[in-house]
C-alpha cells in the first residue's frame, strides 16, 4: 500500500529559529478503563516571540490537553513541543499558567502578596527583587491598595487579578491561559481582557489564550486557532486584521470585527456538525 501523503491539516509554522514556542504533530490518547480515548489527534503550529493566539473549539475539543502538554504537566502520546527550540519534558521555567479556577489555585492562607510572590520564593530569587517583582506585578493588575488582604476577602474579579499578577511577576517568556475569565461577570470579565493586552504589550511576553468565547477570542488576539470537534485536528488559523489598539466600545463596533466573529462562529458550528479539514478526513 502507498504511503498517506496527505499533508496534515495544520497551523501556521515558522522557520526554526523564529518560533518561541512550537507544537509538532501533537496526538494525544487517554487510556481509561472504558477502552483509549483519542483527544487529540494531530495538532502542529508555532507561535513567534511577543504573539498574542486565541485557541478556540468545541466543548470537548481537547483545548485543555492540548494546553497542558504544552505546559509539561502532562506527556504527548506522540508529537513534541518545543519552548525556544528546546524539547518540553515538563513544566518549564519560563512558562506561567493561570487557569479558570482561580478559586483553588491561590492559597487562602497566604495574603495577597505573599501568593504573588511564592514562586519566585521557590526560585530563589533575592528578596529586594522579590519586592519589585510583586509590586510591580501588583500594579501592573491594579492591586496596589490590597497586597495584605486574603484572596477571600477579594471579589472573584480581583481573585484572577491576583492570579494574573503572580504570573506576570514570574517573568514568564510563555504565558498559557486556560478558560481565565469564564467564572466573572461580564463586565468584570470585559476589564480583565483589556488587562491582558495591556500587560502583554507592557511585558512582550508570548500568550496563549483558550477560550469559549468567540467575541472574546477576536477582540484578544492577533491570531484566532480554530479547533476541529475530537480527535482534534486545527480546523483554521485565523489572522485578525483589527487595529492593534482596541477597546470594548470602538473595536467591537467595527465592521471588520463583526466579519471575523461571524466567521469563528461559523467554524465552530461547522466543527460541532462534525465537519473537518480536507486533509483531515483523510487521516
Ligand atoms: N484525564 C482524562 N482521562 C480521559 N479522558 C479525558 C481526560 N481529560 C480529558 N479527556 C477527554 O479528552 C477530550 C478532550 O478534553 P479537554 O478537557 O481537553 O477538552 P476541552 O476542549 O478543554 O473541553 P471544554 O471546552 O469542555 O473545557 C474529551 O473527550 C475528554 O472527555
Amino acid at each position: 500500500m502507498q504511503p498517506d501523503t496527505t499533508p496534515a491539516p495544520a497551523g501556521k509554522t515558522l522557520p526554526a529559529n523564529e518560533a518561541m514556542l512550537s507544537v509538532r504533530g501533537m496526538k494525544k490518547v487517554y487510556k481509561t478503563d472504558g477502552g483509549d480515548i483519542e483527544a487529540v489527534r494531530n495538532l502542529t503550529f508555532d507561535l513567534r516571540a511577543g504573539e498574542l493566539a486565541c485557541l478556540v473549539g468545541p466543548s470537548g475539543s481537547g483545548k485543555t490537553t492540548l494546553l497542558k502538554c504544552i505546559a509539561g504537566l502532562m506527556a504527548p502520546t506522540e508529537g513534541e513541543v518545543l519552548l525556544n527550540g528546546t524539547k518540553v519534558v515538563g513544566p518549564p521555567k519560563k512558562m506561567a499558567v493561570v487557569f479558570q479556577e482561580y478559586g483553588r489555585s491561590l492559597f487562602p492562607w497566604m495574603r495577597v502578596r505573599e501568593n504573588v510572590e511564592l514562586p519566585l520564593k521557590n526560585q530563589g530569587v533575592p528578596k529586594a527583587e522579590r519586592d519589585r517583582l510583586v509590586d510591580d506585578a501588583l500594579e501592573a493588575v491594579g492591586l496596589a491598595h490590597v497586597p495584605q488582604s486574603y484572596p477571600w476577602q477579594l471579589s472573584g474579579g480581583m481573585q484572577q487579578r491576583v492570579a494574573i499578577a503572580r504570573a506576570v511577576a514570574y517573568q514568564p517568556e510563555v504565558l498559557l491561559m486556560d478558560e481565565p475569565f469564564a467564572a466573572v461577570d461580564a463586565q468584570t470579565r470585559a476589564d480583565l481582557e483589556d488587562l491582558i493586552r495591556t500587560v502583554w504589550k507592557k511585558l512582550g511576553v508570548t500568550v496563549l489564550f483558550v477560550t469559549h468565547d468567540i467575541d472574546e477570542s477576536v477582540y484578544l488576539g492577533q491570531r484566532v486557532i480554530i479547533l476541529s470537534s475530537s480527535p482534534t485536528v486545527i480546523q483554521e488559523d485565523l489572522d485578525i486584521d483589527l487595529p492593534d489598539e482596541r477597546d470594548q466600545l470602538n473595536t467591537r463596533a467595527l465592521p471588520r470585527f463583526t466579519e471575523l466573529r461571524h466567521h469563528v462562529y461559523e467554524q465552530i458550528q461547522l466543527a460541532k456538525a462534525g465537519h473537518r479539514p480536507a486533509a483531515a478526513t483523510q487521516a
